[in-house]
């Protein structure tokens, strides 16, 4: 799915109603008409609402919707800010047939009756026409609005913040816990810094022309389930187990065996034909007892790797978890990617060692797969003053090297060697804790195994893992769910991926 900026939906849009046969104003009643449907699928008639609206076309979404709430005996109070711009051409039409009298406001003498707490803001006020930070009136209002008990909506996108860049500290923007928005994601619903002011998002389409969305190019994407199920490939009923591949989970050292029997689990139940785990000889009896379908392969010593005993060429290497940076380690690691040729999965230590010796950046194979988590991935590229900065350097980092970098977080991107980033949209706050990673490289190296390119194996499988995550937290709750949990998942994902 793409992601548009500001300039594009603008464009897209526009070329709806020159193409299709919508107007302006019925375009903008199919949004306010799609917002309705949702907020009466949720909310009762009990609820108070009040509506704020500016005088552009975001305000002109916001007094079509508190009329059409009107419309069914909701009760609704609406407010306009006051200012000395005209209402664009069909807010003014909205604000024509509304039915009922609104409110100016100059300033920030509203009273919202806050005893009855069944109440519903929808902030209509600014869209992705905001020009500059909020001030004055504008920025007291919603400072008034965030101190408001009550539920709260935003239209397209919450008042204050900008679709295509991330807010600074001290801009004042409406805290949503729910944005209804159009058609696309905005950029900013998948950055932490500006996705908090959001909530849950919902896109309601509606109806943008379908030719220019597919024409139209861009760099950035959603990985969606139908991107998932389109790209899945499911088992050939005359397949044996040398069709699913051959993986090497490379890692753990002495305390840190069970990253790297997470990373088998999760090859293993990701669907590889035939697992290897190569760890320290502490390892041995840990892994055969909770992996027993995997085959151990001693890493040389008895508490770290030394020695990395596998022939590459037809076997897909995942390593990192609980690897360590030992000396005799990094030597074992430097060896092996000077001997493989094909694409690899590299996480946690492997890349913390790789940071230390910033040259073997370049001994990485072409196409492989890194993982780094933010402090990882500033280790080995350097710093980023926020999250979309860091994206874009991945960007870079991805094509500079040709590899694809998984950089994970809130919303993990994966970027590719073209440019291209990807963001993942399933997953939980559950996930956040120690294991989940591991689990990740273990399915990501399942998958390349499996014969799915590196790129589609990195998209699978975040969206897989996110998916799991988010059945795990269903079942056990986010604070109870620990990372084995999504591996215990991964059957209803599968059982879910529509063919
Ligand atoms: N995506 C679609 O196809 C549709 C989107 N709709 C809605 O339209 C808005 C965008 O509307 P636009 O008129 O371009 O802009 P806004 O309503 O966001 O605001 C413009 C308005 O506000 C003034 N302004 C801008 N910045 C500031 C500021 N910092 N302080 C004060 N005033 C400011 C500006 O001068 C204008 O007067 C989109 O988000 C959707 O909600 C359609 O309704 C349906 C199709
Ligand atoms: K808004």
């Amino acid at each position: 799915m793409k992601v548009f900026n500001t300039s594009q939906i603008r464009q897209c849009d526009q070329y709806t109603v020159e193409n299709d046969e919508i107007s302006s104003i019925e375009l903008m009643e199919k949004a306010a008409l799609a917002c309705f449907e949702w907020i009466k699928s949720q909310f009762s008639a009990n609820y108070t609402y009040y509506v704020f609206c500016g005088k552009g076309n975001n305000g002109g979404d916001g007094l079509a919707i508190a009329r059409l709430l009107l419309e069914e005996n909701y009760k609704v109070e609406t407010f306009v800010i006051q200012s000395s711009s005209n209402f664009s051409t069909d807010a003014q039409i909205n604000f024509d047939k509304y039915p009922d009298s609104v409110s100016f406001l100059e300033n920030d003498d509203f009273e919202i009756q806050q005893e009855n707490k069944k109440i519903v803001i929808i902030d209509a006020l600014f869209g992705t026409g905001l020009n500059k930070p909020l001030e004055g009136n504008t920025q007291k209002i919603i400072q008034k609005l965030n101190h408001i008990k009550g539920k709260k909506i935003s239209i397209d996108i919450p008042s204050g913040l900008f679709s295509d860049s991330l807010p600074s500290e001290d801009q004042t923007i409406f805290k949503a816990d729910v944005t209804l928005s159009f058609q696309f994601y905005k950029r900013a619903f998948l950055h932490v810094e500006s996705a908090q002011y959001a909530g849950k998002i919902f896109i309601l389409d509606i109806g943008l022309n379908s030719k220019f969305i597919q024409d139209e190019e861009t760099n950035n994407y959603i990985i969606s389930s139908k991107s998932v199920s389109d790209n899945f490939k499911p088992r050939d009923p005359f397949s044996h187990k040398g069709n699913y591949g051959k993986v090497a989970l490379i890692g753990g050292s002495y305390g840190k065996i069970g990253s790297i029997s997470l990373s088998t689990r999760a090859a293993l139940k990701i669907g590889a034909g035939i697992v290897f785990t190569i760890a320290p000889n502490c390892g041995y009896s840990i892994l055969q007892t909770l992996a027993p379908e995997a085959m151990f392969i001693s890493g040389g010593d008895e508490k770290l790797i030394t020695e990395i005993k596998i022939s590459t060429e037809k076997t897909t290497i995942g390593i990192g978890p609980g690897l360590g940076k030992e000396k005799l380690t990094k030597v074992a690691l430097e060896e092996l990617l000077k001997s493989i040729q094909t694409p690899a999965v590299l996480d946690a230590d492997a890349l913390n060692i790789i940071s230390e010796n910033k040259s073997m950046l370049n001994l990485i194979p072409k196409n492989s797969i890194i993982t780094p988590h933010p402090v990882e991935f500033a280790r080995l590229f350097g710093d980023s003053k926020d999250s979309l900065e860091q994206c874009e350097l991945a960007r870079e980092m991805a094509k500079k090297y040709n590899i694809i970098i998984v950089l994970k977080g809130h919303r993990t991107a994966v970027l590719t060697p073209e440019g291209k980033c990807y963001y993942n949209i399933t997953g939980n706050a559950g996930m956040a804790k120690g294991g989940s990673g591991d689990i990740l490289t273990g399915m990501i190296t399942g998958l390349l195994a499996q014969g799915y390119s590196p790129q589609i194996a990195a998209q699978l499988g975040v969206y897989i893992h996110g998916k799991a995550g988010d059945y795990a937290a269903k079942k056990y709750s986010q604070e109870a769910m620990t990372a084995q949990d999504i591996i215990h998942r991964l059957p209803e994902v599968f059982l879910n991926i529509k063919k």
